[in-house]
């Protein structure tokens, strides 16, 4: 008998959270957009229904208005704090892949939320740096989701610190790596390995980090919360 039944129902359980508390509650619209994004050849890579439920309760408890989003592809995320923040809410939301932010636009449109999304079709850090050189948005923004390449992160991490205000939070998404940071390494598959180290290398650095309070929580893929202490 395991002395810690929790992670070895896993997967039980997770079915029985998304099955319970999120699907019931998951906007229609949000579904549709999961649904189309699995005809996509690399699937449904959004984050995970039950880490976006999360999401959105944080940027309802935070008030967000002014957000970042870095990695958008069909838009699910994009989409669910769209549905989530005020009417004058305002996303700034960064890929260089806008095919697939084309195949979730129509989604968008349905849902009336267009108007509050700038997307903008880059690679983000020089988007991020872009914005510094101008100080009035330097902490001027509640809320920032960092879901695109894991090796940039901390790179991410430092720009993003500059941007969002103090109390507000950064959200980095993957960061459990299908749970294989806590695999040895021999056992990973060869294709995952290079992520593996880029998310072993920024939770260390991130739980070193004193500029921000944090909480790793083992939902979808791993969502590491930060909240801008200084
Ligand atoms: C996991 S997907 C994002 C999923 C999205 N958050 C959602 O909920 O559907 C990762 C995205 O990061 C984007 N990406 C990769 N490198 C990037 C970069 N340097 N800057 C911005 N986005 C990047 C990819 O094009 C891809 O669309």
């Amino acid at each position: 008998m395991s002395s810690n039944p929790v992670i070895l129902q896993g997967e039980k359980l997770t079915k029985y959270i998304l099955e319970t508390s999120v699907y019931p509650r998951e906007a229609e619209i949000l579904k549709e957009l999961r649904n189309v994004t699995d005809t996509h050849p690399w699937g449904f890579m959004g984050a995970a229904p039950d880490a976006g439920q999360l999401m959105a309760l944080l940027l309802k408890v935070l008030n967000a208005k002014k957000t970042i989003e870095v990695g958008v592809f069909t838009g699910y995320s994009l989409l669910l704090t769209a549905l989530t923040i005020p009417d004058d809410g305002k996303i700034i939301a960064l890929d260089p892949d806008r095919e697939a932010y084309e195949i979730g636009l129509p989604f968008i449109k349905k849902a009336g939320v267009e108007y509050k999304i700038d997307f903008i079709q880059s690679q983000a850090l020089p988007v991020l740096d872009k914005l510094l050189e101008d100080d009035s948005n330097k902490g001027s923004f509640d809320f920032a989701f960092v879901d695109a390449d894991k090796d940039n992160y901390w790179n991410y991490h430092e720009r993003l610190l500059k941007l969002v205000k103090i109390g507000g939070l950064i959200i980095y998404d993957n960061t459990l790596w299908g749970g294989t940071v806590a695999w040895p390494e021999e056992d990973v598959p060869l294709p995952k390995r290079k992520y593996r180290q880029a998310a072993l290398a920024f939770n260390k650095a991130i739980a070193d980090d004193s500029r921000v309070q944090i909480s790793a929580v083992s939902i979808g893929d791993g969502f590491t919360i930060c909240r801008r202490i200084n």
